[in-house]
């Protein structure tokens, strides 16, 4: 058997020392090629901790962590990260902005203009490749910052509540725009997210932590099509997923009437 295309196994991570927090307890997930997966949980639960020992930036106290049967021991290659806040330079302009894996991977930016440009017409940008960040909404910078984080065709994508902090509206727009980016390319993508409406219409698979420290209570395959329409919202089958992990929640007591 091919190895996954990500394992991990017996991930804890503890923060300042023996006696210090412990974020993550003996977390074991594999993630196969092209999937979408989204990490649900509570606030404090570990998931941005796993992303960051996913991404290479965080090591594991106990447990390893592959891609592609290799330990993770810094920032892999075919990585795009994307995190709540979009991190936009505001001294370059949107199209310099979305190039900058390239200058940081030490490639020509010249060889990636016209990738750019593509990736911010699929996102409806294109009039403002240069414009400034300032002259831009939230929902416009953060599908600016997803281009920037496509633009090197990462294999592996990894989000950290992208949107956040934008509005419901937009909030959506930008859930489908991803869906058509995920089906177009299919990237492994770990999503984090605290909305189960979001992780189910964007998600082949949910995978639930616990509070902390964050340990899995859930892994769940979603049997939804693959190509998914908003109208999927008002689906029965989307209904009782997001009905299941509301009760979930509410059986861990972490939201209540
Ligand atoms: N660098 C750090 N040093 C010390 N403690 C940390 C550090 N990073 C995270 N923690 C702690 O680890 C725990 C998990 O944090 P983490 O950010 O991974 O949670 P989260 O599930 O992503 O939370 P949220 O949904 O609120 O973003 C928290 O108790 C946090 O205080």
């Amino acid at each position: 058997m091919p190895a996954p295309f990500i394992s991990a196994q017996g991930v804890s991570k503890r923060f300042g020392g023996p006696s210090g927090v412990l974020a993550l307890d003996e977390i074991g997930l594999e993630i196969g090629e092209g999937e979408f997966v989204s990490l649900l949980g509570p606030s404090g639960c570990g998931k941005s901790t796993f992303l960051r020992c996913l991404a290479g930036l965080e090591t594991a106290t106990t447990g390893s962590l592959a891609l592609e049967g290799r330990p993770i021991l810094g920032p892999p290659e075919a990585l795009g990260i994307a995190f709540q806040r979009d991190a936009l330079l505001e001294w370059f302009d949107i199209l310099e902005n979305v190039l900058l894996p390239a200058d940081f991977g030490g490639r020509r930016k010249g060889d990636y203009v016209r990738k750019a440009q593509e990736l911010l017409q699929m996102v409806g940008l294109k009039d403002f490749a240069h414009a400034y960040p300032a002259a831009l909404s939230g929902g416009m910078r953060q599908r600016a910052a997803i281009c920037r984080s496509l633009l090197m065709e990462p294999r592996l994508l990894l989000m950290d509540e992208p949107f956040g902090a934008l509005d419901a509206l937009t909030r959506d727009q930008l859930n489908v725009d991803l869906h058509h980016l995920w089906l177009r390319r299919r990237m492994t993508t770990v999503f984090v997210t605290h909305s189960i409406s979001e992780a189910v219409f964007l998600s082949s698979r949910i995978v639930v932590f616990s509070p902390r420290p964050g340990r899995i209570v859930e892994n769940v395959a979603l049997d939804l099509p693959d190509e998914r329409r908003l109208a999927v919202k008002e689906a029965p089958e989307f209904l009782s997923y997001t009905r299941h992990f509301r009760h979930l929640f509410e059986t861990m007591g972490l939201i209540h009437d």
